[in-house]
């Protein structure tokens, strides 16, 4: 929906409703079409006596009022929200090709090219995140949905908030993404979402998490730092997650470098035009 200058008051007769697109834990994600302009989204339907009982309002206010903010192709947009007596709506942009943890399980692990080519979309967000001192906090499989043409979207920014700041909210879901300082509950700044980004590019390339284990035992191996890279996976590869994974967030490959990275510029060199490949051959 195109937000007007006089925006008119939204409700839920706007929309037709259509299949269940998938659940979380305080709702339902609909495919739905406005009736007015036939523009197709996501209507995210949240019950209010859930998200009282499960006091997650202020993430709700905050993820709606960070989120709606946000213009990247890398992040799914969210055009606006309305209520009723029971239910909060969230109008948000319909990712054509559904869920990357979903296709990262049917597919196992993805190959370098194809793993390349999403870190370096996840760090073209995080750096456009991170410039408007947003961090996510909650990098994960679970919370990437995938556009019509392949790219990537990072959704559910329930955890995100502005940067510094501690944690006053419990942990709940797997701890595999958490780094080091949030663990430990220390004060924590833009870095843990390179340390997330690190742990997502083992999984991509490996099928699970790096520090993958029993809760007690994921957290004594997160603070020593006990993973290891199989050795299907490239050196190049290998050299950028540990420079991800690192105990001191001071010491994490700066996103602008990840970008610049040799394993990323490998796989996602941009396709030479034409032009460009005729300038070239003149050069040699
Ligand atoms: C509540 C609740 C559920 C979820 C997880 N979730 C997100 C979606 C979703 C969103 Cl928000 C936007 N676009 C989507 N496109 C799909 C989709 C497309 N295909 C072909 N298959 C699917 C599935 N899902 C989308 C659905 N569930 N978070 O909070």
């Amino acid at each position: 929906p195109q937000v007007t200058s006089n925006p008119k008051p939204m409700h839920l007769g706007m929309f037709e409703i259509g299949r269940a697109l998938g659940k979380g834990k305080f709702g339902r994600v609909y495919l739905a079409k406005e009736r007015k302009t036939g523009f197709v989204c996501a209507l995210k339907v949240l019950h209010k006596n859930e998200l009282q009982t499960g006091r997650v309002e202020t993430q709700l206010r905050r993820e709606v009022e960070i989120q709606s903010n946000l213009r990247h192709p890398n992040i799914l947009r969210l055009f606006g929200h309305f209520h009723d007596s029971k239910r909060v709506f969230l109008i948000i942009e319909f990712a054509g090709r559904g869920e990357l943890y979903k296709m990262l399980r049917k597919a196992g692990s993805f190959s370098e090219p194809r793993a390349a080519s999403y870190v370096a979309q996840m760090a073209s967000a995080l750096s456009y995140l991170h410039k408007k001192h947003v961090i996510h906090r909650d990098i994960k499989p679970e919370n990437i949905l995938v556009g019509s043409h392949g790219e990537i979207k990072l959704s559910d920014f329930g955890w995100s908030v502005h940067a510094p700041t501690n944690r006053r909210t419990t942990l709940c879901g797997t701890l595999d993404y958490l780094p080091p300082e949030m663990l430990r509950g220390d004060s924590h700044g833009e870095k843990v979402d390179l340390w997330s980004l690190g742990v997502l590019m083992y999984e991509f390339l490996c099928g699970n998490a790096p520090f993958e284990d029993t809760p007690i035992e994921t957290q004594k191996r997160i603070v020593k730092l006990n993973f290891k890279v199989p050795d299907f996976v490239s050196p190049e590869a290998k050299d950028l997650i540990t420079r991800l994974l690192r105990l001191d967030p001071d010491k994490r490959l700066p996103l602008d470098q990840v970008a610049q990275h040799p394993w990323i510029l490998k796989h996602c060199s941009k396709p030479q035009t034409a032009r460009e490949k005729q300038r070239n051959n003149h050069q040699r």
